[in-house]
């Protein structure tokens, strides 16, 4: 094991993967790097794991390489309602349960106890720890410094059975904060206004968004979660703050789970391809129209617009912004009668920890008397499947983190707000601007009512460098040079930028596993006709940026192939989605070129020459060249997808793949 002293600068990210690399040829790595990578933790919820049970069904259950080191939280579909009513919800919730006593799981969090998330970022995760999760919100633990990144199933699950991983290093942005942000202005607002001002599957798509800059110290390790979950609405391939005496102190008041911290640092001169400045001294509340979270506007804008509900809730809903609206409620209700119960006003903590303790300050008492219904601990509304959902038609606003199209529910219009906004909003159910009532809130009471550690008591931080374990001899990296050898034909189906995941297969089928039923649903809401013209030749997909971007759901790959789409060509892609791809083994190409996405219009007729990495527009003649995936992805490709390579390579897959 070497101590990388003398290394070219490295970012923290970097550095994080360089100690978990295995088989490095030398003491430091860099973007574009193929890594073998030891990890620390995986996590999932009952809804990932039922596709994830699929390819361990296929590799034999195998067992888990650390039945202490995968965390399986119940959440997204259960609720009291669901629980008792709903077979789907019940089905998952048995099959999450029967694996975990299979296993031997000691970290299982059966039915609606937390939000997957939530525990797991209190409770588990360490500062510099590789952590895997199928949850595209897995981004979040970068709060506490970690790596941690969400991907599909099939990865997941791999990382499950053999405690490793590959991964591409990849490229680096920072984005600075300087400023401070008055008091009530918290997370959700600085990633909105992070949203807005940058865009969504911009600067950040398959990147690490590094959050850094003078004003990240004073924020609460509550901001940096929630700023770190919504790394995965930038688009951003991970998200990470740097541990420091904040994060050191909020490990200290954990009972264990703080052995491992490593408080790895970016070098000064850190290769960042970029640095992006975002000031926030005159930052107000914000909000994102739907259907997307860059669609930031500030409050403003929309005082006094009508809503048809408010909702408290879903992950990226931290205890402080939880306790925060509770104190803008009292304000709100200070010298006026109850509100009367509403079945529009809905907050939901995300763990039973957050409820006891509002309960324990009297501030649950609070909620209930400006109207609100409480739930147990899930993802309720944000997801669309659980039992609450909006009408189609009506306008929400919530503290969730993403609006799309449908989200909560068909039809569904969801504006997203930090959760200080929706409650000052949900008074008289019209957009209303919190600083009023946040101003007349006391601080010091809004801190005691949280009983974090105290910011003064001092702290010792070791700073880490990474042990790197060098290994091998640079790979000789002999490209085979193809996703297989087909040529492809066939006509095209043609979208714009920013298809996501849930516009190609909605939450509410997740839940199923017939790859020719899952691909009747692809595009339910906003292009039904997808699947018949799949059927009749319209057998490729084309679109522009940020196709796939959003949830880690391999349904949306399974969707495309269970209608019969042939290969996706577009201009970028979602991180997770395109891993998606190269395990199921459904081609993707990159074509960035202006005059492809110019010509090829709907119906177009293409030949894909998936060995020469080409696209043939067969009206004109004009061939058009795909980017070369790199020697992985190829060698992924041509094992048929990663359950078929784990099963001929077994627990040596990532060497092979990287050695072929
Ligand atoms: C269902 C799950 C795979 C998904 C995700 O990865 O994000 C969900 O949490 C979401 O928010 O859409």
């Amino acid at each position: 094991m070497h101590r990388a002293a003398h290394h070219p600068p490295m970012t923290l990210t970097q550095k994080i993967l360089a100690h978990h690399a295995r088989g490095l040829s030398r003491p430091w790595v860099q973007a574009g790097d193929i890594l073998q990578l030891r990890v620390d933790w995986t996590l999932a919820s009952e809804l990932a794991w039922n596709g994830m049970e699929r390819t361990y069904q296929r590799l034999g259950r195998p067992g888990v390489h650390d039945p202490g080191r995968f965390f399986l939280a119940v959440d997204h579909t259960v609720d009291e309602v669901t629980l008792r009513t709903d077979a789907k919800a019940q089905r998952l919730t048995a099959q999450a349960r029967a694996f975990a006593q299979e296993a031997g799981l000691r970290h299982f969090q059966d039915a609606n106890v937390t939000i997957l998330h939530t525990k797991f970022y209190r409770e588990l995760v360490q500062p510099g720890q590789v952590v895997l999760g199928a949850d595209s919100h897995t981004s979040s633990h970068g709060g506490l410094g970690a790596f941690s990144i969400g991907l599909g199933g099939a990865d997941v699950t791999a990382a499950l059975v053999l405690g490793q991983s590959w991964l591409e290093v990849p490229e680096a942005i920072a984005v600075e904060y300087e400023g401070e942000p008055a008091f009530g202005i918290g997370g959700k607002d600085i990633i909105l206004k992070t949203l807005g001002e940058l865009g969504r599957n911009t600067v950040a798509l398959e990147r690490s968004v590094e959050y850094r800059g003078s004003a990240v110290r004073a924020f609460s390790t509550d901001m940096r979660f929630t700023i770190a979950n919504m790394t995965a609405e930038f688009g951003g391939l991970n998200g990470i703050f740097e541990a420091d005496e904040t994060a050191a102190r909020w490990l200290s008041q954990r009972s264990g789970n703080q052995d491992e911290a490593l408080y790895f640092q970016a070098d000064p001169d850190a290769p960042y391809v970029a640095r992006h400045r975002i000031a926030l001294d005159r930052l107000g509340p914000l909000l994102a129209k739907p259907f997307s979270p860059d669609n930031v506007m500030e409050v403003e804008g929309a005082v006094g617009m009508a809503l048809d509900g408010c909702f408290i809730g879903a992950c990226t809903t931290s205890e402080e912004e939880l306790v925060l609206a509770a104190l803008v409620l009292e304000q709100a209700l200070q010298g006026r009668s109850p509100l009367p119960p509403s079945p529009r006003k809905l907050m939901v903590p995300g763990d039973l920890s957050i409820a006891a303790r509002l309960r324990q300050t009297g501030l649950w008492a609070v909620y209930e008397r400006a109207g609100f219904r409480m739930g147990a601990p899930g993802c309720s509304m944000c997801l669309g499947v659980a039992s609450e959902k909006a009408r189609p038609g009506e306008v929400w606003l919530t503290s969730q983190n993403r609006n799309y199209e449908n989200r909560m529910g068909a039809g569904s219009l969801a504006w997203l707000a930090s959760a200080a906004t929706v409650a000052a909003s949900s008074v008289a159910m019209t957009v209303a601007d919190p600083r009023p009532l946040l101003a007349r809130i006391d601080r010091g009471r809004f801190l005691q009512l949280l009983g974090r550690p105290d910011p003064s008591r001092p702290i010792e931080v070791r700073r880490a460098e990474p042990a790197v374990a060098v290994e091998n001899p640079p790979a000789s990296a002999s490209s085979p040079s193809s996703q297989g050898h087909r040529r492809l034909t066939g006509r095209v189906q043609r979208f714009g930028d920013h298809v996501d995941t849930d516009a190609i297969i909605p939450g509410e089928f997740c839940h199923l596993m017939d790859m020719e039923e899952i691909g009747r649903h692809a595009f339910h809401h906003v292009r039904p006709a997808f699947h018949a013209r799949a059927q009749a030749g319209q057998t490729l997909v084309v679109a522009g940026e940020g196709w796939g971007s959003g949830s880690s759901r391999e349904h949306a790959v399974w969707a495309l192939q269970g209608a019969g789409i042939q290969a996706v060509i577009a201009r970028s892609y979602g991180f997770i989605h395109k891993r998606n791809l190269v395990n199921e083994g459904l081609p993707y190409l990159v074509v960035k070129a202006p005059a492809f996405h110019a010509l090829v219009e709907e119906d177009a007729a293409l030949e894909v020459d998936l060995a020469a990495g080409t696209v043939r527009h067969l009206a004109s003649g004009q061939t058009f060249e795909a980017e070369r995936p790199s020697a992985i992805v190829q060698a992924l490709h041509q094992e048929g997808g990663l359950t078929a390579a784990i099963e001929r390579h077994g627990p040596r897959v990532f060497e092979a793949l990287s050695t072929q």
